[in-house]
């Protein structure tokens, strides 16, 4: 039995994640929570001929409570996305206190389960999350993920477009973090070998970085990525038939080993995750990441064998990483009722105190 939550299920990028996840036969139950229309979205997709049973809830009489209890994956694509001329930074103030709200309940219903935080900007809002549980004393970083899989498949997609191939046979390590030039895409490491012509090298780097802008702009006003995101983040909770798969969180649950799935997760705290936070000096981090039925079975450590430029895409990188944990983590206000938190980080006991 696989139970599978959406929060913020009415949205964008809500709507066709949660039909990807009713679609699929490994889904059992599937539970939808927002703040408008999340029992029409959950009607509508209902009536769809595929084994999951599906709720939808709204904040009144315990939705959130409701929706969380027994979920063994909560996906968090809750909060307002960009418009043009805004980074991801800019949604901070909105979305840190959603992610603050319903990482609460998930603390409170279904510790256990496997978060997967969609909301941007996920460079902050993941070590929120982290904070938000550890003052709950049920934080287990195996469990924790940033989504930056919307980065691995640009990746591919892009490197496909440049050299003929399959995309679905290109795999292209992408490791950092999920915002412009913190999106580090390792091209040397792509597998299956592929040979990309020096001069759009930067250029596909680039278009990796800040592909999330082309949307943006594309859309002009009317938000940011949804459906490749709904693909994306469907894809780091459901398996895909075919020798491109690289199977998720529902087979890992399912006891599967060997599920590779690049994620920001809180190094210190996983298994092989303590050498690459030394090697790169913070502890926020999103690299390949080995999935079992307790999330992450092992952190992998591209960073050894990358070229020249890409160290230098990777000195960026942790330079605007750092900025940006360091805001989810500064806002030290210290308050008498606060549970026992790590004093590395205060933004928990910051949120729970409701000043945001
Ligand atoms: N990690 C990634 O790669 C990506 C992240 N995103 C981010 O995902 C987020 C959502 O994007 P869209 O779906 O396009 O936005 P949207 O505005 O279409 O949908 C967001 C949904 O969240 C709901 N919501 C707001 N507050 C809520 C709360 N407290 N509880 C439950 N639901 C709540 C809204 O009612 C709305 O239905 C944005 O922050 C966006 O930047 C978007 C694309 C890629
Ligand atoms: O660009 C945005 O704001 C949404 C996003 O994270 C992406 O598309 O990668």
């Amino acid at each position: 039995m696989v139970k599978a939550v959406v929060l913020g299920a009415s949205g964008g990028i809500g709507q066709p994640l949660s039909l990807l996840l009713k679609a699929s036969p490994l889904v059992d139950d599937l539970a939808l929570y927002d703040v408008v229309n999340s029992p029409g979205v959950a009607a509508d997709l209902s009536h769809i001929s595929s084994p999951a049973k599906v709720t939808g809830y709204l904040p009144k009489d315990d939705g959130l409570k409701n929706t969380l209890e027994g979920a063994d994956v909560v996906v968090i694509p809750a909060g307002i996305p960009r418009k043009p001329g805004m980074t991801r930074d800019d949604l901070f103030k909105i979305n840190a206190g959603i992610v603050r709200d319903l990482i609460t309940g998930v603390a409170e219903h279904c510790p256990r389960a496997f978060i997967l935080v969609i909301s941007n900007p996920v460079n902050s809002t993941v070590p929120i999350a982290a904070e938000i549980l550890k003052a709950h004393n049920v934080f287990d970083p195996s469990r924790l993920f940033g989504v930056t899989t919307l980065d691995v498949v640009r990746a591919s997609t892009f490197v496909a477009e440049i050299t003929g191939e399959d995309s679905r046979n290109i795999v292209v390590p992408v490791v950092g973090g999920h915002s412009g030039d913190t999106i580090v895409p390792l091209l040397s490491l792509t597998k299956a070998s592929v040979s990309i012509p020096t001069d759009k090298r930067d250029g596909l780097v680039n278009r990796i970085q800040f592909g999330g802008d082309e949307v943006v702009k594309a859309k002009d006003g009317a938000g940011s990525a949804t459906l490749s995101m709904a693909f994306a983040g469907y894809r780091f909770v459901v398996p895909r038939p075919g020798h491109w798969q690289m199977l998720t969180t529902t087979n890992a649950i399912g006891g599967e080993k060997g599920i590779v799935e690049p994620s920001y997760v809180y190094l210190p705290g996983v298994p092989g995750g303590d050498e690459i936070a030394k090697a790169v000096g913070i502890d926020f981090f999103a690299v390949p990441v080995e999935l079992g039925p307790n999330g992450v079975e092992k952190a992998t450590n591209p960073l050894g064998s990358v070229n020249e430029d890409e160290k230098k895409l990777l000195e960026v990188a942790i330079k605007g990483l750092k900025t940006n944990i360091d805001k989810a983590c500064k806002m030290k206000i210290p308050f008498e009722t606060r549970p026992e938190v790590d004093d590395t980080c205060w933004a928990g006991a910051f949120f729970y105190k409701g000043v945001w």
